[in-house]
């Protein structure tokens, strides 16, 4: 358990009003996503109403009108396409109950709950904010974070315990927030691929468990606090977490980054295009479309399920969906010949070697793991240029244990780096042994994945963080900014 002390201001928060010089183009304009210059709203100051500081405005947004939102603050990443999740259809208001501000001191303090069950493991983080007056938007204070293994769906047999590993952490946001604070914090529950991947009856089982852990805890249970997120709000989330921690989201410049998440289960690639082309290119369904500040982003995402690290080294080991898991032994030259052990993901457990008298090595291994990229079929065509994309989450944690990164500090590497360590790692598998039996098979599936799947160059350059602005890089930030709109006070 750690506390990120931290000081960042949301500045998204606050409210502008965009100006909009064409309010109905054309819909094939090439410029899907021009500049929109920020004026200054040209409205004389109305007695009690709040006014608001000239901001940055958020590049590249749609060419449309937008109503203009009543609120001072409207970040909902609400996606639009495909269905949203059922909790925004039943959207409700949370009012916190006003409290009154302590003489000399009218800063208010709010703290939101939010668990990423994710295929490996379940965090907490607890942000806390603080808003120091009524017109003045709030700053993200600190975030405290703590990580149990194995994930959720490790417990489909054995329900309980499940739901016992959500209330352990939830002692650890009683000890973080005030008492005072409980009945307003508001507490979500989201997972990822690990339930994705489970019958629907065993999830559902998980997800009702937790949420009478919820009901019997003593913060705020909005409502749907607990269900499976989709693969596109993932994305999404994930990339307000980290153009929003990078300050491309207010900032004047007309870049923002890409994000690449590689978890457990699934592995998703989101990216603002530049180009018309890329968006008339890509599925339908690989374009996400939301509201963020009064503007409309449209996004670049996809999850791969079944893609993410550990589920890619079961489909390698062909163990995925296989029968006769007690007595198969599951085995790939991606691994140490003399290695064998039982592995357990998902709550399955697996025996998986090497190939004791056979060859191990890059090439091969490269050959098994393409088997499991084939799915992925669609290369959109700007990962051939020079935008910058975020890795992060195993990424990151396989660069760091190859020592291409130090684990303090992150840094960019290129895809031809991931490749050229695989190859060592792989050709000297017994020098990485004890690091990771599996770091040959992981580093030539991210190095697969990169370029066969995705389609990135050898010279793409990959930023690699774990935190940015000393914040985890996950979609859990972004996922919480939804639930700012209770706390709105204007
Ligand atoms: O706030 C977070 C959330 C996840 N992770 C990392 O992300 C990967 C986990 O992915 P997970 O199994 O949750 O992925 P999924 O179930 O979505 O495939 C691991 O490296 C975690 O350590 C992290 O570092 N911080």
């Amino acid at each position: 358990t750690y506390y990120r002390h931290h000081r960042y201001i949301p500045h998204f928060y606050r409210y502008r009003e965009h100006q909009n010089t064409n309010p109905h183009p054309h819909p094939n304009t090439e410029n899907l996503l021009p500049e929109v210059s920020n004026r200054v709203p040209n409205v004389a100051a109305q007695p009690g109403v709040p006014t608001y500081p000239r901001i940055p405005e958020v590049f590249h947004p749609a060419p449309r009108a937008l109503p203009p939102i009543p609120e001072a603050f409207h970040p909902v990443p609400e996606v639009v396409h495909p269905a949203p999740e059922s909790y925004r259809r039943h959207a409700e208001v949370y009012r916190p109950v006003p409290r009154a501000p302590s003489p000399g001191n009218m800063s208010r303090i709010f703290y939101g709950i939010m668990f990423d069950a994710g295929s490996t493991g379940t965090r907490i983080h607890i942000y806390k904010f603080i808003q120091k007056d009524p017109v003045e938007l709030p700053v993200l204070d600190n975030e405290m974070y703590h990580a149990v293994k194995p994930g959720l769906s490790a417990y489909k047999d054995n329900i309980e315990e499940g739901g016992n590993t959500v209330r352990q952490l939830l002692k650890i946001a009683k000890k973080t927030i005030p008492e005072d604070d409980w009945n307003r914090t508001p507490v979500v529950l989201k997972a990822t691929a690990g339930l994705r991947l489970l019958p629907e009856e065993k999830a559902s089982a998980l997800l009702k468990e937790v949420q009478e852990v919820f009901d019997e805890s003593p913060f705020y249970v909005p409502q749907n606090s607990v269900s499976i997120m989709n693969g596109i709000n993932e994305g999404v989330l994930a990339w307000v977490t980290v153009n929003f921690l990078t300050g491309h989201l207010y900032s004047n410049t007309r870049r923002t980054v890409g994000i690449l998440d590689l978890g457990g289960g699934s592995t998703q690639i989101t990216f603002l295009p530049k180009s018309k082309k890329t968006i008339d290119a890509a599925p339908s369904s690989y374009i996400a479309r939301f509201n963020l500040f009064n503007s409309t982003y449209q996004l670049y995402t996809h999850s791969y399920l079944g893609n993410g690290l550990y589920a890619a080294r079961l489909a390698t080991l062909g163990a995925l969906g296989a029968d006769g898991l007690e007595w198969k032994i599951f085995r790939s030259s991606c691994l140490p010949k003399k290695f064998r052990e039982d592995v357990s993901f998902g709550g399955t457990t697996y025996k998986v070697s090497g190939i004791p008298d056979g060859y191990a090595g890059y090439k091969l291994c490269y050959y098994e793991v393409m088997k499991v990229i084939k799915g992925i079929v669609h290369q959109p065509y700007e990962v051939k240029g020079s935008s910058i994309f975020y890795a992060f989450s195993y990424y990151f944690d396989r660069a760091v244990e190859s020592g291409l990164i130090e684990p303090g500090r992150g840094g960019a590497i290129e895809v031809r780096d991931f490749k050229k360590r695989a190859k060592e790692v792989c050709n000297k598998m017994t020098k990485y042994r004890a690091i990771s039996p599996f770091l040959c098979m992981d580093m030539t599936y991210i190095t697969c994945l990169l370029k066969e799947g995705f389609g990135f160059k050898d010279n793409t350059v990959l930023q690699l963080a774990k935190k940015v602005n000393n914040v985890e890089t996950s979609w859990a930030l972004g996922a919480t900014f939804d639930y700012f709109r209770n706390f709105n006070i204007h």
